[in-house]
């Protein structure tokens, strides 16, 4: 198999006034090339740790990340980074913000407005390219956010929580977009959440996580085509699933609460 990222041996010890804190131990995991994973745990298992280290924002204590089989030495255009604050420069219209990296870049204008028409289409902005953030729904600002990401051409896409701070109508629907705008135009795909069921619904796979130290307690194969339809949201194998990630979390995490 082709590995996009790769985590091999991967620890994080953090240090703090004096005492240091195993945030994740030990963690080995294979990505394809155009795979859709998903990452969920409790609450400070190291999930952001861990797509910090493939942001390439945060180095290993231990171990090493690769992308395409080169070892990660800081942050690169090869990854783009979405968190669930929107981070929209807010003097700036949609259009502005998702031109914004590729004139850093210093692409030519011809350039620069092929791509941004290109990928305001992708998440179905175009009518809103002259919009400012504040004008637009969470949603929409997110959709915006994703747009920029794509405008840079990343091979690889880590995202954060990104749809944490939406109402649950807009999240289902921030779903079925982004499985639509990777459908048409496929990345290698990180995506933290505390969502079970959103887990399951994106991705290729479930990295079950765990807390103290932060480790990967189970890899769940989710085995359900795309597009991934109502139906089959609603299906028994969608439910099935969703209850193997949730025992494999919640349960997991209880009996070492209680021990
Ligand atoms: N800079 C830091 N210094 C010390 N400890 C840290 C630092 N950043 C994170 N931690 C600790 O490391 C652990 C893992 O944190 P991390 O944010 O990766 O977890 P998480 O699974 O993403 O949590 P959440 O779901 O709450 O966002 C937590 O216990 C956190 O308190």
């Amino acid at each position: 198999m082709n590995h996009k990222i790769a985590f091999q041996n991967v620890s994080c010890i953090y240090e703090l006034n004096g005492s240091s804190f195993t945030a994740v131990h030990d963690v080995s995991l294979d990505i394809a090339d155009n795979e859709f994973i998903t990452v969920v745990g409790p609450s400070g298992c190291g999930k952001s740790t861990l797509m910090n280290m493939a942001a390439g924002l945060l180095e290993p204590s231990d171990g090493r990340v690769a992308v395409d089989g080169k070892t990660l030495t800081g942050p690169g255009p090869d990854r783009g980074v979405i968190f669930q604050q929107y981070a929209l420069f807010p003097w700036l219209t949609v259009r502005k913000n998702v031109e914004f990296g590729l004139k850093v870049k210093k692409l030519p204008k011809d350039e620069r407005d092929r791509r941004v028409n290109d990928v305001l289409e992708l998440v179905g902005l175009t009518k809103f390219a002259d919009a400012w953030p504040k004008t637009l729904s969470g949603g929409m600002k997110q959709r915006c956010a994703i747009a920029r990401a794509y405008a840079a051409d990343p091979s690889v896409l880590l995202m954060d929580e990104p749809f944490g701070a939406l109402d649950a109508l807009t999240r289902v629907k921030m779903q079925e977009q982004l499985l639509d705008t990777w459908t048409k135009d496929k990345r290698t795909v990180m995506f933290i959440t505390h969502d079970v069921e959103e887990a399951v619904y994106l991705a290729n796979r479930v990295i079950v996580m765990a807390a103290n130290p932060g480790r990967i307690q189970e890899i769940i194969t989710v085995d359900l085509p795309y597009p991934r339809t109502e139906e089959i949201r609603l299906s028994r194998e969608f439910a099935d699933l969703r209850n193997q990630v949730w025992n494999a979390v919640y349960h997991h995490d209880s009996k070492e609460n209680a021990s």
